[in-house]
């Protein structure tokens, strides 16, 4: 058996294990990296790039559709599934092969292949082949999907993420599980595409959203397109020769059944810690067996191992598993000396259309902090009577946001907007150098611009939190925009 002692061992060559790997070179020459799956990243290979690519396509058939309200009629549309998949895999296999020639890069002394397994605190197995024994550690060993185990009776007719961006061709019609993050961006783009699509969730809850308000709103723009269901009663589900029975009740209470090509289970993602044998090392773990760590260092329970990205369960977006990773890689490549990073304002965007976003705390955590006492204040704006959005014809969106009663501090937003990922920068922005309300509206808006709308919640802001005179919320000064 090959054995290796160094100072910096990196189970996982993800985005947030290259991170580290990059983060701990700095400082030691002896820093190995083991990747037991395919390299390339979750992100571009399954997750966040040919997700956006095939609701890039999904925008193209919506565009042509709505064209006709602008008095342009582009005639038949034909959506050709085999095309649309070609490009999707196509430029995803382009993003792989750009992560690819950078892994290339790392020395390949430094890169081992198979599954990592800690044996004692100090040292990896590596499937049967190698032993490693490292100073410090860094687990960013990601996630995968998780569903009910008895969904596996569907067979090949039950999917997940990863296996929608191998179709071959579109499926006629496709039942979602699980309208959060994943159901909602390929639940919506498919439906889009012409295929037939249904959606189930439970306990209400779309999307990551935790504002009320919010989130009502955007499950009723949703509806209005397609059968979604936050909260289902589902009977039956049942495989059916080459496709699934499925026996629910509608909001009416009335016996439904469909039968659909595909399953798309997306009920949430699960951190990969299980089988890398954390619970013989005496660490602290929560209650799903993920390791306790800083967030501003990454540090567990156990000073010299670290949890970067998807692993450490924080929060499961690509620039956070980037930072976690750096963090986490550079206090691996000082140990014993450990520094706090860099954490970000927090910001996630759903690109559904129109999309999603979240900005700085949110909606839920506010009332838990100031519960009972009326220590935040709402601004509210709705897009549908917006300048902008309604020249694209894109008027529809309810964005809140949230501000300190006396400091007047911009505390975070909720949205569904148009041009949701933009507004949702300028918002992280603001929040991450701590402006207050009144300084975010001496901040320059052009006009006609979608911005415009985020100027009017600021303003209805702006009076709650009793700053000065209520600003008229459509001021014909500034032209229609607002
Ligand atoms: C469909 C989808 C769409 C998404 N879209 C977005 C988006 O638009 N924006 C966004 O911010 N985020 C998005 N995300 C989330 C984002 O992709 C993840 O947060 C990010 O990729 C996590 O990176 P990571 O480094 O933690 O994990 P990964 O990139 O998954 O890396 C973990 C690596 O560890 C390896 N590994 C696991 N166990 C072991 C072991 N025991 N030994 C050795 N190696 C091991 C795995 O094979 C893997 O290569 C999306 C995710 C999905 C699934
Ligand atoms: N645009 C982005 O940034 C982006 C895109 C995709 C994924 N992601 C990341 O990936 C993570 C995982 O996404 P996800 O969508 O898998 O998880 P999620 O937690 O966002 O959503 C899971 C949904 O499934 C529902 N659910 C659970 N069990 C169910 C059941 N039995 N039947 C019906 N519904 C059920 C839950 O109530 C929830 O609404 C996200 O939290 C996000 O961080 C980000």
């Amino acid at each position: 058996m090959n054995v290796i002692k160094t100072r910096v061992a990196i189970i996982g060559a993800g985005t947030a294990g290259l991170a580290a790997w990059r983060a701990a070179r700095a400082h030691r020459q002896e820093v190995v990296l083991i990747e037991g799956g395919a390299y390339g990243t979750t992100c571009a290979r399954v997750g966040c790039m040919p997700s956006k690519l095939l609701i890039a396509a999904a925008d193209c058939a919506h565009q042509l559709e709505r064209a006709p309200t602008f008095g342009i009629h582009p005639g038949q549309v034909q959506i050709r599934g085999r095309e649309v998949m070609a490009r999707v895999r196509g430029e995803r296999d382009r993003f792989v092969g750009l992560v690819n020639a950078s892994v290339e890069s790392i020395p390949v002394e430094l890169r081992l292949r198979g599954r990592a397994r800690l044996v004692d605190a100090h040292s990896l197995m590596v499937d049967d082949h190698t032993r490693i024994e490292a100073d410090a550690l860094v687990i960013a060993t990601g996630s995968r999907p998780s569903f009910p185990a008895d969904w596996r009776r569907l067979g090949d007719r039950l999917v997940v993420s990863d296996e929608v961006f191998e179709w071959q061709q579109l499926p006629g019609s496709v039942a979602v599980f699980g309208p959060g993050v994943i159901g909602l961006e390929l639940g919506q783009a498919l439906h889009r595409l012409g295929v037939k699509t249904w959606m189930f969730g439970m306990g209400g809850q779309v999307g990551p959203l935790t504002d009320p308000e919010v989130m009502g709103y955007a499950a009723g723009c949703l509806r209005k397109a397609f059968f979604l269901d936050a909260d289902a009663r589902i009977g039956r589900m049942e495989r059916q020769g080459q496709g699934v029975e499925i026996d629910f009740l509608d909001a009416e209470g009335v016996n439904q059944r469909i039968r659909v090509d595909y399953v798309l289970a997306a009920t949430g993602r699960r951190p990969n810690v299980d089988g890398l044998g954390l619970e013989r090392l005496g660490m602290a773990l929560d209650d799903r067996g993920v390791p306790l760590a800083d967030p501003y260092t990454l540090q567990t329970s156990l000073p010299h191992i670290f949890v970067a990205g998807d692993a450490s369960n924080q929060l499961p977006l690509l620039h956070e598993a980037n930072d976690q990773g750096r963090i986490a890689g550079d206090n691996a490549g000082r140990f014993p000396e450990v520094r706090a990073g860099l954490r970000h304002s927090r910001l996630s965007v759903v690109f559904t259309d129109p999309q999603l976003a979240m900005v700085g705390a949110d909606y839920r955590e506010l009332e838990r902090r100031y519960g009972g006492c009326d220590c935040f204040a709402i601004g509210r704006a709705s897009f549908e009577d917006q300048g902008r959005s309604r020249v694209m014809l894109r008027h529809q969106g309810l964005l809140r946001v949230y501000g300190e009663q006396g400091s007047g501090l911009f505390l975070g937003a909720e949205m569904m907007a148009p041009e949701a990922e933009h507004l949702a920068h300028l918002l992280a922005w603001a929040h991450q150098s701590r402006m207050t309300v009144a300084q975010m509206l001496a901040m320059p808006f052009y006009h006609p611009v979608v911005e415009e709308g985020l100027r009017t919640a600021l303003r209805d802001l702006h009076a709650r939190l009793h700053l000065g005179p209520a600003l008229g919320d459509r001021c014909m000064e500034c032209g229609v925009g607002d």
